[in-house]
């Protein structure tokens, strides 16, 4: 019906002649239908204007819907402290008066670690994953017990190179290791009002480097949520240190405190320490990274002092 309404000749408009032949029931039901028609085109042409600026929105770091920002990537913090309730996680294990959380929250610094560390701590990590690297996005090597992402598996750095390890990193590469780590377990300790002593590392402590190459294997998704004391037991204290920045070197790619009704972001920075208790109070996850690459260093603490290990060092 349609078309052939279209193809009718048409009257110069205004035309008494036109108007006359019109009978008057086909004008009455034609004014409303060219309004609805009208209407119609406004309001697709009005959605998909709203969708492209969302997309570009998106695209350029805008936040969801009901997300906060905890730390901006321009900010520089010299401390940023949110308190949460602690969850009954630690409950379920054994109890270390002093160290193990009473108060439980999130913490953002950036000044905690330089970024001239941060970048040549960086370095560390990008000349050791140049000696393997997952097929999929995410990379992991962890200085202490050597493991390195390979292709679907992982190596063992420190057994695959022998002795020739030390013509890869050298002992100033460790240092800085030691360094940061001891600076961070300090601004952890400040936080929740422990003693930094009570505080051992623990494992597994890594480098991640992450691109947006689609995941090969279960270890390339490092987007789900979890919570760091589930996945990995000992943590008490998880801290992260980011390596690269958000936007400049790869988009996507923030870390998410999920809560309900307003999740908050932790825009990486290059030197920006987040830390955070280790139960489901800190329920997170990572966001896809759409391009570009993100390192970052996860550092975690226990109490338990039978499962602290020793700085990463020549094995
Ligand atoms: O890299 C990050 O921002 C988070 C990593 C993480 O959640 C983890 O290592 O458990
Ligand atoms: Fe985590």
């Amino acid at each position: 019906m349609a078309p052939q309404r279209r193809g009718a000749p048409k009257a110069p408009e205004g035309s008494g002649a036109a108007e006359r032949r019109r009978p008057s029931s086909v004008k009455s039901a034609r004014a409303p239908r060219e309004v609805w028609s009208k209407w119609l085109r406004a309001a697709v042409l009005g959605t998909c204007a709203t969708l492209a600026a969302l997309l570009l929105w998106g695209s350029l770091g805008g936040d969801e819907v009901g997300t906060e920002v905890l730390a901006h990537r321009g900010e520089v913090l010299s401390g940023r402290f949110m308190e949460v309730p602690c969850s009954e996680d630690y409950n379920s294990h054994r109890r270390f008066e002093g160290c193990s959380p009473t108060r439980c929250g999130r913490g953002v610094s950036d000044t905690v670690i330089t970024r001239d560390e941060a970048l040549r701590i960086r370095s560390i990590a990008e000349k050791g994953l140049a000696l393997g690297g997952s097929g999929g996005g995410a990379s992991i090597l962890d200085l202490h017990s050597g493991a390195l992402s390979a292709g679907k598996h992982f190596v063992n750095l420190y057994r695959y190179f022998g002795d020739k390890i030390e013509n890869i990193f050298s002992e100033e590469d460790f240092q800085l290791y030691r360094d940061v780590r001891q600076k961070v377990q300090l601004a952890v300790a400040r936080a929740f009002g422990v003693s930094a002593s009570a505080l051992h590392l623990t494992k597994p402590t890594f480098f991640s480097r992450i691109n947006s190459t689609a995941a090969r294997t279960a270890h390339d998704e490092y987007w789900h949520a979890h919570v760091d004391k589930a996945t990995y037991g000992s943590f008490d204290y998880t801290s992260l240190l980011y390596l690269s920045d958000y936007l400049e070197d790869f988009g996507g790619g923030r870390f998410v405190f999920m809560e309900e009704g307003a999740n908050r972001t932790v825009e990486p920075r290059a030197g920006r320490v987040s830390f955070f208790t280790s139960g489901s109070e800190n329920l997170h996850r990572v966001e896809k990274v759409r391009w570009g690459t993100r390192y970052a260093i996860t550092i975690a603490f226990t109490c338990n002092p039978d499962q602290g290990i020793a700085d990463p060092a020549f094995t």
